[in-house]
């Protein structure tokens, strides 16, 4: 088939970047029902654990439904994305804030309070803690976790950049300032997530060539979760998969990828760091962040690890 003719079935398939309206998300998920369904967890290292199928497709398509109802407010509550403006007159070229409905968006992100979510707060809690708990009885290593903050990542379709995230450690202070784990679940799209404690690129490489490197292919409905040893443990998604979207989430995200990423950040304000960007503020973590962008800046703007 050709290009043009894959590029016609995929739209028709595919659908639009966006849902012109979102359904209410409807019932909570009980407790209970969190990880039912879910795989055993894999530990693939102390601190690093995977859960397959985590969620099934109907509580994926109600995180779906939370996570694109806040996303589609207008930044800072909702999606957001950086991007250079057109140059001024000295030449010079300042960011402008868009809303991820911007053609071609790229990545985008909301941070929030948990508290924030209303209806959806207490069901979320239960999830976090079911995976928490999943993986604390897998893995001796991994701490607890009670999270105080969702951040919520939107991969627009069609943004198959490589890396899609580079790498970087979550050591910003809206990410928290302990080893609890970072909680993710993975919607829509398929991704590439890699982790590599105390990475270079002479130490991928090296691990790469060892068949050592962390590499994980989450996808929808899949949680990781990263603590303990690893909790500052450098990670990147190298890939999002073109037209993977699980086909539940089809008419939801129209072939988006969403990540939930729960943060123990205590004490910090969500306000304050809605539109955090460490490499704009030269807080901790932006020598880290800083190269990750360089070396992702063929990627273009807005595909640093900020
Ligand atoms: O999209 C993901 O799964 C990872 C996102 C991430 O690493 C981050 O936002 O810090
Ligand atoms: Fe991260």
């Amino acid at each position: 088939m050709s290009k043009a003719r894959r590029a016609l079935f995929a739209d028709a398939l595919y659908g639009a970047e966006q849902p012109a309206a979102l359904a209410p998300a409807g019932p909570a998920p009980p407790d209970a029902s969190w990880l039912a369904a879910a795989s055993p967890p894999t530990v693939l290292a102390p601190g690093l654990v995977v859960v397959k199928d985590a969620v099934t497709p109907d509580q994926q398509r109600w995180l779906a439904l939370v996570a694109m109802r806040r996303g589609r407010e207008p930044p800072p509550r909702g999606f957001w994305v950086d991007r250079p403006a057109p140059a001024g007159p000295d030449g010079s070229s300042p960011l402008r804030r868009e809303p991820n409905s911007s053609p071609n968006a790229g990545r985008a992100r909301a941070y929030d309070a948990l508290g924030a979510f209303a209806d959806a707060e207490a069901p979320l809690r239960a999830l976090c803690a079911a995976l928490v708990g999943a993986a604390r009885r897998a893995d001796a290593a991994m701490p607890p976790m009670a999270p105080t903050h969702l951040l919520l990542v939107h991969y627009s379709r069609g943004q198959h950049v490589r890396p899609a995230i580079a790498w970087h450690k979550d050591d910003a202070p809206n990410d928290g300032k302990n080893d609890h784990p970072v909680v993710a679940v993975s919607l829509g799209e398929s991704a590439d997530f890699q982790l590599c404690a105390g990475w270079s690129r002479a130490r991928q490489a090296a691990l790469d060539a060892a068949g050592a490197l962390h590499r994980v292919r989450l996808e929808s409905g899949d949680a990781i979760l990263f603590g303990g040893p690893l909790r500052y443990a450098h990670h990147a998604v190298s890939r999002v998969h073109v037209d993977s979207c699980a086909r539940h989430l089809l008419p939801l995200l129209g072939g988006a990828r969403l990540s939930l990423t729960f943060r123990d950040a205590l004490g910090i304000d969500a306000a304050k760091y809605a539109t955090f960007r460490p490499i704009a503020h030269g807080e901790a973590g932006a020598g880290a962040r800083a190269s990750a962008c360089a070396m992702a800046s063929v990627a273009g703007p807005g595909m640093c690890a900020d």
